[in-house]
């Protein structure tokens, strides 16, 4: 098991900067995922570490080496694209003997260690296939089962779910991790699906622009997003501006729209600050009756979605997103009461960080 570290790194592509400035540290044998959206450094991050990339500056580590100059065959990586890249003239024992020949191991070993990597993945029926008679499913165990096979320090994954369907895809999202679990490898996966990065995950890197946002376990960075932009683009959220009325060193109060107070655990980050930014996941907002919540509202849409309903409700603090249980018998143009639970509203820095896009 190894740790990597990134200093400090640095890309440009002529004059795009690809990678402003990143810097993390990936534990022994822990799951991590870069998510961010489209363009935001998480595949020129992972090709920095792959060496397939050079960085413009800065300094990457595998166990306190600098390996930032090493060549890729050189930095003891196992990959995994988006397109399996398999060999389609080799079959799945062929591909996954292929690169352990290339490294010379001796022909005695490879018999079994290719053995105990198709059982590892479960391909042993499928020893003699090709891969365009394998499924999607199967032949991205297969290319999972090439990057294992050399038994490399660090197992990185790009997308590698993209191309299969959402079903499959859930399945393959419990076998990698279990997978690596038993593997115990430091693992590095890129994905724009928040789902996947939650699930998957030890710690979840958010990036944004070149930059890291956040990188913290999946439950802080949904619960406790570092900004607005983390909160937005991490599962759904409702943003409350509200005026901070009165309260403690320890505790504001705040008042809602319609005159109702809530006193929360927290004070504003700066002392200047008049009013906060609050944050409410849906599935921590209520439905009550008509006057018994802390906001008036009115359902604009309902989606029933199969273990719970989604609603849209129009209020004075803008149109909130609510879950509620299928058992509630609420409808669309149903005026209702909304409660907010004091402790779960995590407030949020008025200003965001260096970038924002
Ligand atoms: N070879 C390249 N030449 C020029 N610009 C590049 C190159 N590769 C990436 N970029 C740019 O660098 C930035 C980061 O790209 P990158 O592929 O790392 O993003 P990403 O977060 O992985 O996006 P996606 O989810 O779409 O793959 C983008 O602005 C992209 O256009």
């Amino acid at each position: 098991m190894t740790e990597v570290s990134l200093r400090s790194l640095q890309k440009f592509y002529g004059k795009t900067a690809a990678l402003k400035d990143i810097s993390l540290d990936v534990n022994h044998g822990e799951f991590v995922s870069l998510l961010g959206p489209s363009g935001c450094g998480k595949s020129t991050t992972l090709k920095c570490i792959a060496g397939f990339e050079e960085v413009t500056d800065g300094r990457i580590y595998f166990d306190n080496k600098d390996i930032s100059r090493k060549l890729p065959e050189d930095r003891d990586i196992g990959m995994v694209f988006q397109s399996y890249a398999l060999f389609p003239h080799m079959t799945v024992v062929q591909n996954l003997a292929f690169g352990l020949e290339m490294r010379r191991v001796p022909k005695s070993q490879i018999a079994d260690r290719v053995a105990r990597a198709m059982d590892m993945v479960q391909l042993t029926p499928y020893a003699d296939r090709f891969p365009k008679a394998l499924s999607g499913g199967q032949q991205q165990r297969v290319a999972l089962a090439r990057a294992l096979v050399i038994e490399p320090a660090i197992l990185l994954l790009d997308e590698p779910l993209a191309n299969l369907d959402a079903k499959l895809r859930d399945e393959m999202r419990g076998f990698i991790r279990d997978l690596q679990k038993r593997v115990g490898i430091t693992t590095i996966y890129v994905t724009h699906d928040q789902d996947e990065a939650m699930t998957m995950s030890d710690r979840v890197v958010v990036m944004f622009g070149g930059h890291i946002a956040q990188a913290a376990a999946p439950e802080t960075v949904y619960n406790a997003p570092a900004t607005e932009q983390v909160a937005r683009f991490v599962g759904n959220a409702n943003i409350l501006d509200l005026p901070v009325t009165g309260g403690d060193a320890a505790s504001a109060q705040i008042t809602l729209p319609g005159g109702a107070t809530l006193r929360l655990g927290t004070r504003p980050a700066a002392a200047w600050q008049d009013r906060m930014r609050l944050m409410a996941r849906p599935e921590q907002i209520r439905l009550t009756d008509p006057g018994d919540g802390h906001l008036g509202g009115r359902i604009q849409k309902r989606y029933f979605s199969g273990g719970h309903v989604e609603y849209q409700v129009q209020t004075d603090c803008g149109a909130l997103s609510v879950v509620g249980p299928t058992t509630q018998a609420l409808f669309e143009g149903d005026t209702v009461g909304l409660r907010l639970d004091p402790a779960r509203l995590w407030s949020l820095p008025l200003t965001e960080g260096p970038e924002t896009s």
